[in-house]
């Protein structure tokens, strides 16, 4: 899996490779440059076949010394290129000013203003090189007014130029993705849309990615996103992360991406319980799922097929006993027991269920948060490993809102809660979308899932895992992977059922691991079934995944 990056990484991992002599930090702009372009005429190769006109708009750090770079190298290829600089040249840091200078000696640097910009010829490429990961404060209005919408539409046939982002779009805070603004507060993803910052067609980052190109706006304003090998050391550790628990000093991505198709299918095995086993059913673990009553027992029935196709040897619907016979009319395979609100929870699940889903279709009620305090309390002994899998999600979460903490106290390593936005902002206010200003979605999980003292998944486009120690993990439904049409009802039921299902088996991987696979395997069903889905197709579309992963 890939290693996302913080800003203070990025700067970090520089700052070693310089000061170990490995490299220099002109060497590094200088690579930085050359793989922008390189890559850009990768990307299309009709650019390479004759030199055009590009535009380089350049900011006053060490992004805007990339720009001089990715200059100076097109105009030695026959380009006609003209630069514009936001800031003072003598402010720029030694490297980027270096690189102003190799410019200057041949050619002039413009002002970085709409009229200088838009005056001139349309471009056929357009590089923004204004700011990257040391972006402290929202644009300056000059700088947004170039980079916005209707100003790219004072050229004639603006669709037609090729907008490349170095390192980033301009105005994209790569820790959050989200987009400064001057009331301090942010422009979340999902409410009111950037409409000032025009999206890159390909954005070109260094190393490794960065999370603010997997987070909130973040994908939808990079366009492409490809990574250059710059030479600093350390890119190749993912490789170790595959099928691990998490580092808590880092965040990955919960998708092979970068890592080819082998590496997938491993993934795949080492996370799921069933490679060679030749063992009977209850090897491969017992699922029980908590449905609602009379009329509202499809959540819960969603989520038990997601569990029974994901690998669960055995899986049982518990209902209140009114609702028995609606489910028996719908369930086979899934097994079916009521249980009565005096009834003990053993009458009805035995030790050997190793995995539980609570939530889906339940009510937010007294009853509901009684069941997931039984639930919890069961435990198998002094070691946590041998404790059942509990997935909370929607009413279990929800029973919870008035008093979080009463949830919390009972919450165990082996407990996982799978809000949505809205659930997620009941139980931790402080840390929802609204309060998130600095902080990254990423931030956030990991303080909830501290706070909470167990596994914590924020669902949606970018869904965020988190573990009590820190550890963490994107996975995003983005840059080739969309799946919007995820986002329909019992979509998340389904998702809570999938991790049951994954972590039932007694060897299966930890509950983290499950958590991200889940949340791949979630989308790759979207994906594979496409436009049109609802959540009944979801659990149907699993075996075709698991056949096209190779397993
Ligand atoms: N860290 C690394 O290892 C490498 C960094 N490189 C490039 O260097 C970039 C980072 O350089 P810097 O740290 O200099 O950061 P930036 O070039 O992104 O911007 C920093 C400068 O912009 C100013 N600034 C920030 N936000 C502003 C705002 N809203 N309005 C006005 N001024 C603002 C800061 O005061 C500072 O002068 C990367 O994004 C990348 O493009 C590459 O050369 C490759 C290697
Ligand atoms: N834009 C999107 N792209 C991909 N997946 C999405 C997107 N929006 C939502 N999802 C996914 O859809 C599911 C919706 O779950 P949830 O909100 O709990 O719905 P429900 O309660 O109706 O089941 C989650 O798994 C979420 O990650
Ligand atoms: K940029």
């Amino acid at each position: 899996m890939t290693e996302l990056l913080s800003s203070d990484q990025m700067r970090a991992f520089e700052k070693v490779a310089i000061s170990q002599g490995a490299v220099t930090g002109l060497d590094l702009m200088e690579r930085a440059g050359q793989g922008v372009v390189d890559t850009v005429l990768a990307h299309w190769p009709a650019l390479s076949k004759g030199a055009q006109e590009a535009l380089v708009l350049c900011g006053p750090g060490n992004n805007g010394g990339d720009g001089f770079v990715i200059a100076r190298l097109l105009r030695d290829a026959g380009w006609a290129v003209r630069v514009h600089l936001w800031g003072d040249p003598a402010d720029l840091p030694p490297d980027a000013k270096v690189n102003f200078d190799r410019w200057s000696e041949a050619d002039k640097v413009l002002s970085l203003d709409p009229e200088s910009v838009f005056t001139g010829p349309r471009p056929a490429l357009f590089i923004d090189a204004v700011f990257g990961i040391g972006l402290s404060r929202p644009l300056p209005d000059a700088v947004a007014q170039v980079l916005n919408v209707a100003g790219m539409k004072a050229w004639k046939s603006s669709h037609e130029i090729k907008r490349i982002a170095v390192d980033c779009p301009s105005g994209l805070d790569l820790d959050t993705g989200l987009i400064p603004t001057d009331m301090g507060a942010v422009e979340k993803a999902g409410s009111a849309w950037p409409a000032t910052l025009n999206t890159a067609h390909l954005t070109v980052t260094f190393h490794a990615p960065k999370l603010g190109h997997y987070l909130a706006l973040g994908p939808t304003l990079c366009g492409e996103l490809r990574v250059v090998d710059i030479g600093l050391r350390g890119a190749a550790r993912e490789q170790h992360m595959v099928g691990h628990d998490p580092d808590p000093q880092r965040v990955r991505l919960a998708e092979p991406k970068f890592c080819g198709r082998h590496v997938t299918r491993l993934w795949l095995r080492s996370a799921m319980g069933k490679p060679n086993l030749t063992g009977h059913k209850f090897n491969f673990g017992h699922v029980a799922v908590f449905a609602g009553g009379v009329g509202r027992g499809g959540a819960g029935r969603l989520a038990a097929r997601a569990a029974l196709r994901s690998g669960a040897g055995l899986v049982t619907v518990i209902c209140p006993p009114a609702a028995l016979i609606e489910n028996a009319c719908q369930l086979n395979a899934i097994m079916l027991r009521a249980l009565k609100p005096d009834q003990p929870l053993s009458d009805v699940a035995d030790h050997r269920v190793s995995a539980f889903c609570l939530g889906p279709g339940m009510g937010v009620s007294d009853r509901t948060r009684a069941l997931v305090g039984e639930v919890l309390e069961r435990r198998a002994g002094d070691h946590d490993l041998d404790d059942p899998v509990v997935v909370l999600d929607a009413d279990a979460l929800g029973s919870f809102a008035q008093d979080p903490q009463r949830l919390f106290d009972r919450t165990h390593p082996r407990v996982i809660l799978t809000p949505h936005e809205g659930e997620f902002e009941r139980l931790f206010p402080d840390l929802s979308g609204a309060a998130r200003a600095k902080m990254s979605k990423v931030d956030a999980v990991r303080r909830a899932a501290a706070r909470a003292g167990c596994i914590v998944l924020l669902k949606g486009g970018d869904t965020v895992i988190a573990d009590p120690q820190g550890g963490a993990a994107v996975h995003a439904a983005s840059y080739g992977r969309e799946a919007p049409w995820l986002a329909t009802a019992g979509a998340g039921d389904v998702l809570a059922g999938l991790i049951a299902g994954l972590a039932a088996p007694f060897n299966s991987a930890s509950l983290f691991c499950v958590a991200e696979l889940a949340a791949y395997l979630h989308v790759e069903a979207a994906r594979r079934f496409g436009p049109g889905l609802i959540a009944e197709d979801l659990p149907e579309e699993l075996p075709k995944v698991f056949r096209d992963l190779g397993l």
